[in-house]
């Protein structure tokens, strides 16, 4: 089988039986999840679900205490940024940026992952360090313009609105070239307007080929955006599929929803804001 062959003929992201224990605290049990290429999938599921703690052992922040994570077929190993290099990158529950930079370094900072010069020729500033990092200033601004930044470069990171603060640190997760991106709430403190926003960057995201896993508190988001939903509740995945199917469960309604869609995601949308506030 070619090289190509066999890179098609796995999922792009998968996680297989995925256990963590804390302590005596079972966050995660035997959790699976299967993200396709050019797929948008979902995850949802109350506070203290597991939610993060699995984003964490995807990118190797956190080492399953059981179970395998595998991009296209092959194992990867529990080791940030070894993950990175390999294809996964993420945004987090709460912004973290390089406050005092610039937006284009911020970029830039993804960027570094790709480049090949050492240290040494860094240093000295030789002419195929300026080529790279020409082409890395160029491909930064790309990207700054792909997620509508592109007049924002000279900012201050710290002086963005909050919105574009979450763009800004979409544009640094892509500067890593990811075959996946991960994002944690990606819309929490944003307006209707900006989520819709955001809902139709990470369409365009999946539309260059980059496959998305998207954790939300927001369920009308989650249902409008993704290809499949997978839901968590206490660590366990108790149920995955096409998004009208999970919505319809009578385990997700009972466990999970317990109302109709649109007043849980106004409530949990309304705490998870607060707390994202609250949190420095
Ligand atoms: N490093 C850690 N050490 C100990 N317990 C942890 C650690 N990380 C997470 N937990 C616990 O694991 C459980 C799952 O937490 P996690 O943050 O993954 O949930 P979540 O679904 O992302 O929640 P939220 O929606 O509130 O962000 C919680 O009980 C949490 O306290």
């Amino acid at each position: 089988m070619t090289a190509l062959a066999q890179d098609t003929a796995h999922p792009v992201l998968e996680a297989r039986g995925v256990t963590m224990v804390f302590g005596g605290l079972t966050a995660l049990n035997d959790v699976s999840l299967r993200l396709d290429r050019g797929k948008i999938v979902g995850l949802i599921g109350p506070n203290g679900a597991g939610k993060t703690t699995f984003f964490n052992c995807l990118t190797g922040l956190y080492t399953p205490t059981k179970g395998t994570v595998l991009l296209s077929g092959r194992r990867l190993a529990p080791d940030p940024s070894e993950v990175t290099i390999a294809g996964v990158a993420r945004t987090f529950q709460n912004i973290r940026l390089f406050p005092n930079m610039t937006v284009l370094e911020n970029v830039l900072v993804g960027r570094h992952c790709r480049m090949r010069q050492g240290p040494i020729a860094s240093l000295l500033h030789g002419p195929s360090f300026r080529r790279e990092e020409n082409a890395a200033k160029q491909r930064s601004r790309e990207l700054l313009a792909f997620v509508g930044l592109a007049s924002a470069e000279d900012e201050i990171a710290r002086n963005l609105p909050y919105g574009d603060q979450r763009r800004l640190e979409i544009a640094r997760a892509l500067a890593t070239d990811p075959k996946v991106l991960l994002l944690d709430e990606p819309t929490a403190g944003m307006n209707p307007q900006e989520t819709e926003a955001a809902r139709q960057l990470i369409f365009a995201i999946r539309d260059t080929g980059v496959s998305v896993v998207v954790i939300e508190h927001d369920i009308k988001f989650i249902f409008g955006l993704c290809d499949s939903v997978s839901v968590l509740v206490q660590g366990e995945l108790l149920v995955e599929g096409r998004p009208e199917v999970v919505r319809a469960d009578p385990r997700v309604i009972e466990a999970y929803l317990g109302k109709p869609p649109e007043e849980i995601e106004s409530e949990t949308r309304g705490a998870a804001e607060q707390d994202k506030r609250e949190k420095p």
